[in-house]
């Protein structure tokens, strides 16, 4: 092996169990997920030569050791490997990191194991970015159609895609990408937000973040409902006295409903003029949601999911059967980047806007960068398109999103922007980062039994 190869060798793999005690303010509540501690499984990737990749999937607590196991489980198929023999073949490599013979069978493709493949793929997807010195982005829209094609796999798409295709959406995509990166630098891309909206917040607190909003400039608001029907009428008269009726308000139910009383819940919210209804029901309920939206549409209310999407086939299906309006990809979801890349090309073909997911810790700092690659270099627009945002834990991050004029700014900084403060991994290390062991100390938490 040359010398060369021997410095890019991937030597070690950690995975790291991070939690932020988010429940204790209700921040992240909905009508599912009432006491979220946002966390992430953090995964760095040694390089010989010293060099590392950070990636990451997001829980919410309890969850993510088990995700660190799976990491665990799955490190040998990258160690020893030469890094840049991967990027020479990503979708190949992709594949063996899915279809281990013992491993897939917990899967296949979807759960833990997936968020797993999800964090170790991102710490590649960083790792390459930093080689070359690009903000991921810009590596996405520098990579020519075929080679950002040869990263992804394409097993179970061609019903709706080939890989041919892929390449001339890709080619399309990039007639006026040069004028659209200067916009994109002068301008940012759209952002939302949630933060008034956790179904645990007091009036008091709903009113506060969405004053702080607005005085920011965000024209989108997006608010937790379907716990109780009496309660979000309460919620959403208030939120449109604070907004007014000229911004964009949009619900989520984070899956609480059956199909039919989704229909029914949202008829009687229709007069709230909400723009989407996202994940009435189930995240597998394929049918379920095209019932919905078939419903929903002469009410005007579109609907959204993908948060739990578990992988491009069920995407391909959720677009196959006009089950959503709004694809919200989740970057740290499905197997990563390469997967997601798959969901955008589908989305593209089939016309169907992506307003991802974010807000949990490293979901905006990753996302951005995919939503500026699809505007830049694939859909070229960002029309009725909007990513969302929540002001937290971005301090933690050595490179922190910038948001402008409620709009995200194109990161600088080589990477996926994945890459942790040391000191923040010190802080919120589960259980024995000194944060966690003041609070265990405080009473406000109990240490999980082991
Ligand atoms: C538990 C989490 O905060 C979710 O409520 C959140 O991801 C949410 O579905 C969202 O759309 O932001
Ligand atoms: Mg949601």
């Amino acid at each position: 092996m040359s010398s060369t190869a021997e410095k890019l060798k991937i030597v070690d793999v950690v995975a790291q169990d991070i939690r932020f005690p988010t429940s204790l303010s209700s921040h992240g509540s909905d009508a599912m997920h009432t006491d979220p501690d946002y966390s992430v499984a953090y995964v760095t990737i040694k390089l010989r030569n010293g060099m590392e990749g950070h990636g990451m999937t997001f829980t919410l607590g309890r969850g993510n050791e088990i995700v660190v196991a799976t990491v665990e489980a799955l490190k040998d198929i990258v160690l020893g490997q030469v890094v840049t023999d991967i990027y020479k073949d990503f979708g190949n490599f992709w594949r063996t990191l899915t279809s281990d013979s013992q491993l897939r069978w917990i899967g296949p493709e979807k759960g833990v194991i997936h968020l797993a493949t999800a964090a170790l793929t991102n710490a590649l997807w960083d790792l390459w970015a930093k080689l070359l010195k690009k903000p991921l982005w810009r590596l996405l829209v520098d990579l020519e159609p075929e080679q950002l094609v040869s990263c992804i796999d394409f097993r179970y798409l061609s019903n709706v895609i080939t890989k041919n295709e892929a390449v001339e959406l890709l080619k399309r995509g990039r007639q006026g990408m040069e004028a659209r990166i200067e916009l994109l630098e002068e301008k940012g891309y759209p952002a939302y937000t949630t933060q008034a909206g956790w179904i645990g917040f007091s009036d008091q607190q709903m009113n506060d973040a969405a004053h702080k909003y607005l005085d920011l400039g965000f024209t989108a608001f997006k608010v937790k409902v379907g716990q109780n029907l009496y309660e979000d009428v309460k919620r959403l008269e208030k939120i449109r006295a604070l907004i007014g009726w000229d911004k964009t308000l949009m619900v989520d139910a984070n899956q609480v409903w059956e199909v039919q009383e989704a229909i029914d819940w949202m008829t009687q919210l229709a007069i709230y003029k909400p723009l989407w209804i996202e994940e009435p029901t189930s995240p597998d309920d394929v049918l379920g949601h095209a019932a919905i939206a078939k419903a929903l549409k002469p009410l005007g209310i579109a609907v959204a999911t993908g948060e739990m999407c578990c992988n491009r086939v069920l995407f391909k299906q959720f677009l196959q059967a006009g089950a959503l309006d709004y694809c919200q990809i989740d970057s740290a979801r499905i197997g990563g980047v390469n997967e997601i890349l798959a969901v955008y090309l589908m989305a593209c073909k089939m016309k169907v806007k992506v307003c991802p997911h974010a807000g949990g810790v490293g979901l905006c700092e990753m996302v951005q960068h995919l939503q500026m690659w699809d505007y830049v270099a694939l859909s070229g627009t960002k029309q009725d398109r909007m990513i969302e945002y929540i002001d937290k834990h971005h301090e933690y991050f050595d490179y922190p999103l910038v948001i402008r004029d409620a709009c995200y700014m194109p990161p600088k900084a080589p990477g996926y922007s994945t890459t942790l403060k040391q000191d923040a991994v010190l802080k919120y290390i589960y259980p024995n980062g000194t944060e966690w062991l003041e609070l265990f100390q405080k009473g406000l938490f109990l240490k999980a039994k082991k």
